[in-house]
């Protein structure tokens, strides 16, 4: 079991990493509480079958799979079902499965009843390196992703790598793109193992570094006013790609894109193409540049004439540059 602790002012919650935890849920989670699942209806249906029985056969609620369940009608919808369900505030949500479910249950756990707690248990490799951790929960909006939302840091992530195994691969190279991510901007040794080593046999200790990696980010700048905008790497282009595509891209395949075109004449650019190659990501997309600027223009890294960009001139360096907006227009 690989332990990660996230120290917050006045909060603190764990990481956890074991294969298998799923199957002692009971250790982690304490079953006599009045418990919420928030689960999409193509997860396995074995994850549900193990932990249910284990927690005294909880309320459990499905919403349909795809980022279009991650809208303020199916919070309110789920709001709504809690209520009639006689869900009181000492309730705790367990948001099992990828990031829409993540972002999406942990939104619910943070307006209903003013807040109530609420846990991750992310079964996606983008889940559970990344959208996990850090607290930063939400719905879209139809000009903007992620656009409605709070940060509210989870009780504790609980990562059983196991359930990757149900995973279809484009879904597991689309957390490998975040993976890469975390290489680009803060680990050289990262980006040289996922060049160089096969990761699947040793996904704790990958998952184990990159979520270490975003912990160190998010401790020093949990509301995403500094350091943490790092994180976003690739994602200003990306995320204005991923809503051009109506999120047929996968998110982390539309980073994969951004990070491209944030990589363009720098020294790892090839070194980051046969990297994504490797993984069967994409390294471009047929856009229109007025249509991605206009999404840019509601990043969340933008003023109305400024725009904070991530850059990674050498890898495992990624910093903040701050530019007037419409400069981002000479990088389309
Ligand atoms: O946690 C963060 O901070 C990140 O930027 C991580 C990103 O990989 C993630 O996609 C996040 O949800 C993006 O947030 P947003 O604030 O840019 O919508
Ligand atoms: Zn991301």
């Amino acid at each position: 079991m690989l332990k990660v602790p996230v120290v917050l002012p006045g909060r603190e919650y764990n990481i956890i990493i074991e294969q298998h935890c799923l199957q002692h849920i009971n250790d982690y989670v304490d079953p006599s509480r009045e418990i919420v699942i928030i689960t999409d209806d193509n997860i396995p249906k074995q994850y549900l079958n193990t932990i249910a029985p284990l927690l005294g056969d909880p309320f459990t609620l499905f919403v349909p799979q795809g980022e279009s369940s991650k809208s303020m009608e199916m919070a309110q919808l789920l709001c709504e079902k809690m209520l009639k369900e006689g869900i009181t505030r000492n309730a705790l949500i367990l948001a099992l499965g990828g990031g829409m479910v993540g972002d999406l249950a942990g939104f619910v756990a943070s307006i209903y009843m003013r807040g109530i707690d609420y846990i991750q248990i992310p079964t996606t490799l983008l889940s559970q390196i990344d959208s996990s951790v850090g607290g930063k929960v939400g719905v879209n909006a139809s000009i903007m992703k992620n656009a409605i939302g709070a940060f509210k840091q989870p009780q504790l992530v609980l990562i059983d790598s196991t359930t990757l195994q149900t995973l279809d691969q484009r879904q597991v190279n689309s957390g490998i793109a975040e993976m890469i991510k975390y290489g680009l901007i803060a680990s050289k040794s990262l980006f040289k193992a996922l060049l160089e080593d096969d990761i699947l046999p040793n996904i704790d200790n990958y998952i184990y570094e990159c979520v270490s990696i975003k912990r160190d980010v998010v401790i020093k700048d949990e509301r995403d006013t500094g350091v943490r905008q790092i994180l976003n790497f690739g994602h200003t282009i990306g995320h204005a790609i991923e809503q051009a595509s109506k999120y047929q891209l996968l998110h982390g395949e539309a980073v994969a894109i951004g990070m491209v075109i944030m990589a363009k004449n720098k020294s790892y650019y090839n070194d980051l193409i046969h990297l994504l190659a490797k993984y069967n990501l994409p390294t471009s997309y047929e856009y229109d540049k007025d249509e991605i600027y206009q999404y840019i223009t509601t990043d969340k890294k933008a003023t109305k004439t400024s725009l904070n960009i991530i850059v990674v001139d050498e890898v495992g360096n990624g910093y903040i540059e701050p530019i007037e907006i419409s400069q981002i227009k000479e990088k389309l």
